[in-house]
């Protein structure tokens, strides 16, 4: 039984002539630990996706249904953070936690050991403003994994952060995620980060978005950032790449002229 399945999933926004077909018809099954990637141009409904996954938006038509018991929830990353400003570092790892009424002592050790996993032990009783963009998404990542989540919904968790930090931050992902059998769902940008996380990687279409391609990643698992430096991952992003790059700058049926110039999604 996939824990994620989405059949004929479809999303409109506005009515009428300004009705803009975002997504779909889309299906897609994830399998119970399986970690998918979902690459695709800007604009094309990656978001609309994920928020459809995690309940925060009705699909116009179709059905996504998650497979969770409630110990064990669907926990959220997104690419703002989503931590709370007015909480210490610990009390946002804990949050989730809270929610499932976990008692205090037990949530608070929980917490405390994702901290040091994350290397931000020292920062427990510190307030989000006081640490750096990188560190911030870390606690993000506690947060949700800390509820051991059995479902991992993360939308572009990464894209607000510099190359460097980002390639440390996927490393730190790819060691987690295997240690724990979480089924995840992943939107990027990037091809070389569906690459270096996915089982598997969908690519989408331009808006309204539809999996217009999917391939499995030959590197067995447990693997390490190393795969970047594998032939094969090089032969895999080219390959994909020249299918998003027919999707890159495709205009929707809905969308009017073209633009005279510059402007228009990119990848
Ligand atoms: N609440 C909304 N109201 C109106 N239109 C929306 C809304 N949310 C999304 N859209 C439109 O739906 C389309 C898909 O948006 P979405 O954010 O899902 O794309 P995306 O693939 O995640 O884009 P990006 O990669 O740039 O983040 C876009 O044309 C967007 O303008």
């Amino acid at each position: 039984m996939p824990k994620i399945r989405a059949s004929a999933v479809t999303r409109s926004f506005g009515r009428g002539p300004r009705t803009v077909a975002a997504l779909g018809p889309l299906d897609l099954d994830v399998d119970p630990g399986e970690f998918v990637c979902v690459v695709g141009p800007s604009g094309c409904g990656k978001s609309t996706l994920l928020r459809i996954a995690a309940g925060l938006l009705r699909p116009s038509s179709g059905a996504l249904e998650l497979r969770t018991d409630a110990t064990h929830p669907a926990a959220m990353i997104f690419q703002d953070y989503g931590i709370y400003d007015w909480k210490t570092v610990l009390a946002n790892v804990r949050f989730g936690l809270d929610v499932q009424r976990a008692p205090r002592k037990e949530a608070d050790a929980r917490a405390a050991a994702w901290l040091a996993k994350l290397g931000l032990a020292d920062f427990a009783d510190a307030y989000p403003a006081a640490l750096s963009g990188g560190m911030r998404q870390r606690v993000a990542i506690a947060r949700a994994l800390a509820v051991e989540p059995e479902i991992l919904l993360m939308d572009e968790p990464f894209a607000a952060l510099d190359a460097q930090l980002r390639t440390i931050l996927q490393d730190e992902l790819l060691a987690l995620t295997q240690a724990t059998s979480a089924t995840t769902l992943f939107i990027t940008h990037s091809l070389e980060e569906a690459l270096v996380l996915g089982d598997r990687v969908l690519v989408m279409s331009a808006r309204p978005g539809r999996v217009i391609a999917e391939r499995r990643t030959p590197f067995a698992r447990p693997r390490t950032g190393d795969v970047r430096s594998d032939p094969r991952f090089t032969a895999l992003k080219d390959e994909l790449w020249e299918l998003l790059r027919g999707e890159v700058g495709r205009r929707a049926p809905d969308a009017g002229p073209a633009p005279a110039s510059g402007e228009g999604a990119a990848a």
